[in-house]
């Protein structure tokens, strides 16, 4: 199987993410992780670029130890000798000169002519080599360069010094056909390509980094160039672990493997996150929140029986702790039922099957459902006697205006199961409910206490009451839980005087028909 070397150029091309800025400890932090994931090539920075910059490459070059620490420089003695004051004290130091090759960037940007590239590139790469042992050139925007002039200027390079050819799709533009074809044609064709190594450096503009990146390793490359969450300039770079990844499961078609530690992954991408505030899409690749997670009833099933139903990467291959199982609107019963004994419950089936009602009742307004949701819905489940009888709530409207006297119109079944209707008043509208519950009831209730809290956060959090009612001269907690104020309430009420005639000495009153 052909090893693949691995260039990062998070701390370089990553950093030219528009937005982000790595000061010196963050930068360093970032390396040691690149170190523990195992790059073979760390691109700590562009040193010529400012005195930061140069300080920080200067600091990563001192601690690395197991990667070669590299720097760019533009094809200009003053950026070489910048990178070299810098690099010096790698243990492996490395030069990334770059100069564009392309007639739109040679024309417009350069200013230069073809001739001028070539002689400047190799003028360069053979200054750079009285102190670099290790220098990879760049063809900035090879992919839309001219084939021959490319491999004119790489066969002269090489004879100049260079000991990595890199061919960058600078703008995202080529294919993944094209850009095999690309690397083909340079090892058919520059007859001293064998004295280096390829490398490969692609951008996501048209979403293809990681596809071309690996077309390249099939045509030849043995160096791939990426960052980690695929940060970088405009849509960023092919994403290191996705491509890491993707040879890793995909090895029946793709006979290559490189030295990363693949469970360094999500620790990598969450620390970069993190320190370049650059937050990976749920839905990413690999790394995203979603790539693990099951939200479907189908789904949830599939990967309870086995996993492998609908996952191909296994989460702890990518130091990823387990899948989720997301408890939402397209869950079935399977993944519920799991969830709730993960949660330490152990419900009857006809408690299970009231759980579930409730659950997919709350699916219906809140999009997700915490454990603390859980908590509160199966523990009103467990305590509630579904066998005893008991008052119900059938359906409320409450009317309040600021110049209105609060009206709660109610609907409820008796112990009996007889049908209950009634409208009430109070001074607000929980009293209008009370008043109104107590009137259907015919008991004689006293509120002794009330309180209300949100389950957790958000606009859509749960409120659970807690409540305190004397039934007929016995006190009784009650608790009632709901997405809306007025309903938990309700809910508490109930439940408190359903409490009272559970408890065994206690007699129901006769239940008139209203
Ligand atoms: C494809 C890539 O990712 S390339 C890397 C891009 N990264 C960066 O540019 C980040 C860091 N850059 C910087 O801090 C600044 O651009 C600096 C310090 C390097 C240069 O700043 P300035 O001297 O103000 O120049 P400025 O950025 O405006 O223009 C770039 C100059 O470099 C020249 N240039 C561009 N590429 C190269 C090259 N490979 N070799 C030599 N000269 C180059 C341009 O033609 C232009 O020259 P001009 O001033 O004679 O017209
Ligand atoms: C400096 C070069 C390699 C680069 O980042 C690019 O061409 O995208
Ligand atoms: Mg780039």
């Amino acid at each position: 199987m052909a090893r693949i070397k691995v260039f990062d150029t998070t701390l370089r091309d990553g950093e030219q993410s528009p937005g982000v800025n790595l000061n010196q400890l963050e930068k360093i932090e970032i390396a040691k992780q690149l170190e523990r994931f195992g790059v073979d090539r760390m691109e700590a920075g562009f040193p010529a670029s400012s005195q930061s910059e140069f300080e920080s490459v200067k600091a990563i070059a001192k601690t690395i130890q197991n990667a070669s620490v590299t720097g760019l420089a533009r094809a200009k003695k003053s950026d070489i000798d910048c990178a070299w004051e810098a690099l010096q004290y790698a243990k492996e130091p490395r030069l990334h000169i770059f100069l564009a090759t392309s007639p739109i960037h040679m024309q417009h940007k350069l200013q230069m002519s073809p001739e001028k590239v070539i002689e400047t590139a190799c003028d360069m790469v053979a200054y750079a080599k009285e102190k670099f042992q290790q220098i990879e050139f760049s063809a900035e925007d090879a992919s839309r360069s001219d084939l021959a002039f490319l491999a004119e200027i790489t066969e002269k390079v090489i004879d100049a010094g260079a000991t990595v050819i890199n061919l960058p799709d600078t703008v995202g533009y080529t294919t993944p056909a094209e850009y095999g074809a690309l690397f083909r044609y340079m090892k058919e064709n520059v007859p001293n390509i064998h004295q280096v190594s390829l490398s490969a450096h692609c951008h996501d503009d048209l979403g293809m980094a990681v596809a071309n990146t690996i077309a390249a390793i099939e045509n030849g490359a043995t160096q791939i160039e990426g960052t980690i969450n695929g940060i970088g300039e405009r849509a960023g770079n092919a994403s290191l672990e996705e491509i890491a990844v993707a040879l890793t499961i995909r090895n029946n078609v793709y006979p290559y493997h490189t030295n990363l530690v693949l469970n360094e992954i999500k620790r990598t991408s969450d620390l970069v996150s993190k320190l370049t505030g650059m937050v990976v899409p749920a839905n990413k690749a690999v790394i995203g929140k979603n790539a693990f997670a099951h939200e479907s009833g189908i789904h949830q099933d599939g990967m309870l029986k086995n996993a492998s139903t609908y996952e191909i990467i296994t989460p702890e291959m990518v130091g990823i702790h387990e899948s989720d199982l997301v408890l939402g609107k397209h869950s079935g019963k399977h993944a519920f039922s799991n969830h709730v004994q993960s949660l330490g419950y152990t419900l009857s089936e006809e408690k299970l099957t009231e759980a579930f009602q409730a659950f997919k009742s709350l699916t219906d307004c809140k999009k997700e459902i915490t454990d603390e949701d859980l908590f509160t819905l199966l523990t009103d489940v467990q305590t509630v006697s579904t066998r005893a009888p008991k008052y119900t709530l059938q359906s409320f409207q409450v009317q309040y205006g600021s110049t209105n006297i609060p009206t709660a119109t109610i609907a409820m079944k008796n112990p009996n199961g007889e049908y209950l209707e009634m409208a009430g008043t109070g001074k607000g509208s929980v009293e209008a409910i009370y008043n109104t519950l107590e009137a259907l009831m015919h008991e004689d209730i006293q509120l002794e206490d009330y309180r209300i809290n949100s389950v957790g956060a958000g606009r859509d959090a749960l409120a659970e009451v807690h409540i305190r009612l004397k039934v007929n001269g016995y006190t009784m907690n009650g608790r009632g839980s709901a997405q809306d104020v007025l309903e938990a309430s309700a809910h508490a009420f109930i439940n408190s005087v359903n409490r009272v005639f559970m408890q065994p000495n206690l007699k129901q009153k006769q239940h008139a028909q209203m």
